[in-house]
């Protein structure tokens, strides 16, 4: 990732309209120089039209980022999602682009849960139908017989942030509590007071159902006719997380068929929403997506994207990642130190071979086998391929551009260093070779590189390297130094390795100067010297 200063101007293109207290980060920081620009609203001809020079786009949830929209943006480093959906941007594009999607998973929570125990409430009790009929001056007091929450069984799909506080509200309203996640634990579910449950248990007890599931293929018609046909008769259904969790043609005939008593819906498959069939149904109640739009929210989560965009530039890390392993701050930081090692490494490897990389194994070794290694993955894959892909390669596609050139990549953890606190090892197999490079922090002295194929160096990694070997007989070591003293190459320090005596032996110089290729050829021809590679790193 890069790390910016004043000296560049960032373009910063906000599309939908966010809080002005929210953004105050941007408007106030100093150390960046942040053109930003608000220019809300817009059909996507007249994003793609604006957006070459943008460096960080913001959207809430009206802007569809498309794979349009990203390869128009030829500057774009960063997507900000003012909210938790990610369903409007084109993720893939942007990580095959090296964008980084950030989005703010918390600043919304309790707007769409207490969004969700109003739309509830609204429909067990018709409030909307009868202030409809209130304000059209009928005193209707028949039609809009309620029913009670207490006692009542809520199921809830999906058990992530908003699930939870919703629960918590609901047991608050004496209902029952049953959750469906794939990730809730008996444990937890005990701690938090509610059944676990699967969703066809859910869909055969519950009087109320709220889904709270991101829109993905596998929860797209989650809730489904066979869903319906399973559930109480009467049975009221609640979705404010994303139109398509629940099939909207399946409902609408539930509710025509009386399976339903009503829904309240807050999302739609396609929105705006205006002209939707079960809108004409007076079973259903309906907002236009406001789960989030309250102050608080609205305020926190521009702040929360805002932050995070200072932090990019400032430091090249950002706190809520959605196309990136997301990794608690105080995690990420014991692997930082690492970052550099683990590219060079990666680099290294990319210069010793020309051929393709088939399969990379990646060995962490002592302490480091404690932390999260992803990122340093990420890191090594990126010295990897930025040979042939240059700054396109980054920490958010490394990863997907090597498999999308199908490399197979292995992780290996292991307690046992072999005398380091921390080693790195890392192998590439192409078709015909295999190479192997390690690497550790040496304490208070920085990165070394320790290991050559089977030969045991010790290396800075940094500047001009020249990778060679010979066969271990006398002299070698002298024509070397000769040689380059002829092309007034001079070295600055140099490591002699071997296996065995008389067999093949390996020297990692440092030099000055960048060694070109005629200059490789001249040492390559010196006696008992059997292959040479310059390496920068
Ligand atoms: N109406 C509105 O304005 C708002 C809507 N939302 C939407 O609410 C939804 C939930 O948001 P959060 O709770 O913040 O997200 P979250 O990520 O904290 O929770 C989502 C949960 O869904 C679970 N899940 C994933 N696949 C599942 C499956 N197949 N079946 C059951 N559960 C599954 C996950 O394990 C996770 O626990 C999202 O779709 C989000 O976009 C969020 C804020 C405002
Ligand atoms: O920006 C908004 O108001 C929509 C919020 C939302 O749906 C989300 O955060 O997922």
């Amino acid at each position: 990732m890069t790390t910016a200063t004043k000296t560049r101007t960032i373009n910063v293109f906000i599309a939908d309209p966010l809080s002005e207290d929210g953004i105050f980060p941007l408007r106030q920081e100093q150390d960046l120089d942040l053109n930003i620009i608000v220019d809300t609203g817009l059909a996507p001809e007249e994003l793609i039209a604006k957006i070459a020079n943008v460096d960080v786009l913001l959207v809430r949830s009206q802007t569809t980022v498309t794979r349009e929209v990203i390869e128009a943006a030829k500057s774009l480093k960063l997507i900000g999602r003012a909210g938790v959906g990610v369903d409007n941007i084109d993720l893939a594009a942007a990580t095959e682009h090296g964008i980084i999607v950030v989005n703010a998973p918390d600043g919304n929570t309790n707007s769409a849960a207490e969004h969700t125990i109003a739309m509830m409430t609204s429909l067990a009790r018709h409030i909307p139908q009868a202030f409809n009929t209130l304000k059209n001056g009928k005193w209707d007091r028949k039609s809009f017989v309620g029913v009670e929450l207490k006692n009542k069984t809520l199921g809830v799909v999906g058990f992530g942030r908003i699930g939870v506080e919703v629960a918590y509200r609901a047991k608050g309203q004496r209902m029952n509590v049953m959750a469906y996640d794939p990730f809730l634990t008996d444990e937890r579910a005990k701690e938090l007071g509610v059944t676990k449950a699967t969703v066809e248990e859910i869909c055969v007890a519950a009087d109320f159902i709220t889904v709270h599931t991101p829109l993905l293929p596998e929860t797209r018609n989650l809730i489904n006719k066979d869903k319906f046909a399973m559930m109480k008769d009467g049975v009221r259904i609640i979705n404010c997380a994303r139109g398509g969790i629940i099939n909207e043609d399946d409902l609408y005939d539930a509710i025509v068929a009386g399976k339903v008593a009503g829904a309240a819906l807050d999302v739609f498959v396609s929105e705006p929403a205006t002209d939707h069939k079960l809108l004409t149904l007076p079973q259903v109640i309906a907002t236009p997506h406001l789960g989030a739009s309250t102050i608080e929210a609205q305020e926190s989560v521009a702040v929360d994207v805002s932050n995070d965009i200072i932090k990019f530039y400032k430091t090249g890390t950002v706190t809520n990642p959605v196309n990136m392993p997301s990794i608690p701050k105080e995690l990420l930081a014991q692997v930082e130190p690492f970052f550099e090692l683990a590219e060079k490494l990666g680099s290294f490897l990319s210069q010793v071979t020309t051929e393709p990389v088939k399969e990379i194994n990646l060995s962490y070794a002592g302490e480091v086998a404690n932390y999260d290694v992803r990122p340093l993955t990420s890191n090594a894959l990126k010295g990897l391929l930025s040979k042939n892909h240059g700054n396109h390669v980054n920490d958010v596609n490394a990863r997907y551009l090597s498999e999308r050139i199908g490399m197979k990549i292995n992780e290996h953890k292991t307690t046992t260093a072999k005398g380091f606190t921390s080693l790195i090892t890392i192998e590439i197999i192409t078709a015909n070779e295999t190479h192997t490079v390690a690497g550790t922090l040496l304490n208070g002295l920085g990165a070394r590189i320790v290991k050559v194929e089977d030969y045991v160096v010790d290396v800075i990694p940094q500047g001009h390297l020249l990778y060679i070997k010979n066969t271990d007989k006398p002299g070698a070591i002298g024509r070397v130094a000769t040689k380059l003293a002829e092309k007034e190459i001079n070295i600055a320090t140099m490591q002699v390795g071997r296996a065995q005596v008389g067999g093949t032996a390996v020297m990692m110089l440092t030099v000055d100067n960048v060694v070109t290729e005629e200059d490789l050829v001249f040492v390559a021809q010196l006696e008992n010297i059997d292959e040479v590679k310059a390496i920068n790193l």
